[in-house]
């Protein structure tokens, strides 16, 4: 079975290790990558998500690629893309992105996708997308105006963080709350230990 030491998480998001220590799994390396993450016409969040996270995968496959260093490793990757209806939020840098978004999402339903995709180290790629209903009550003026000056919507798909304060903006989640944060852990896990990675190496005592 494949040890931890064979991972490569090809992401730069503080949430993602997080989530994968959460289940014991340490990566052996972080592998950022840069890709352009612009959505296509009218393209689907669901479709935008798979190929954004097999995009990642493949850019960090192609930057390991003659290493024999890297000879037997996983690459791991994810996207999450938010949506109301089939309008795509963007991940929020500037504070007038989140604004919009927050009113957006104030008082109605939207759908977060968090594609995952898993290239093995004889190059199968395994990729899902995996989406999560969320409500969020009717966010008042002050609402937003403190989470604006909170800062937790920087860098965040749909302008909102829900491992933080906007955790009390939800009225109601149907399905995966890790896949919200940005890796749906028990599907990330199947998938890993379907390809014959051992999930369970890490489930030591802290
Ligand atoms: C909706 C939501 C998103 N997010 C984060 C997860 C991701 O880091 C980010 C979505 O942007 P992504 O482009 O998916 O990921 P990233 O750019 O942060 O990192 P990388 O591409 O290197 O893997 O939003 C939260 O932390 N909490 C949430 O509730």
């Amino acid at each position: 079975m494949a040890q931890t030491d064979t991972l490569i998480l090809a992401s730069g998001s503080p949430r993602r290790v997080e989530l994968l220590a959460q289940a014991g799994i340490e990566p052996a390396r972080l592998m950022p990558m840069d890709i352009d993450e612009t959505p296509k016409r009218s393209e689907h969040p669901r479709s935008l998500a798979r190929r954004l996270s097999t995009g990642k995968a493949q850019a960090a496959l192609a930057a390991i690629k003659g290493d024999p260093a890297f000879a037997g490793s996983y690459i791991l990757a994810a996207d999450t893309v938010v949506s109301v209806g089939r309008r795509i939020l963007p991940k929020t840098e500037m504070i007038d992105e989140a604004s919009s978004a927050l009113h957006l999402l104030s008082g109605r339903s939207h759908r977060v996708f968090t594609g995952v995709c898993l290239i093995t180290p004889d190059r199968t790629v395994r990729q899902k997308v995996i989406d999560t209903k969320v409500r969020f009550k009717r966010l008042s003026t002050t609402d937003i105006e403190a989470y604006l000056s909170s800062g937790q919507w920087r860098g965040k798909a749909g302008g909102y963080a829900i491992q933080g304060i906007a955790g009390s903006f939800v009225v109601k989640l149907v399905g995966s709350y890790t896949n919200v944060v940005g890796l749906p852990l028990y599907e990330t896990l199947a998938l890993l230990s379907g390809e014959g990675f051992d999930v369970h190496a890490g489930w030591t005592d802290a």
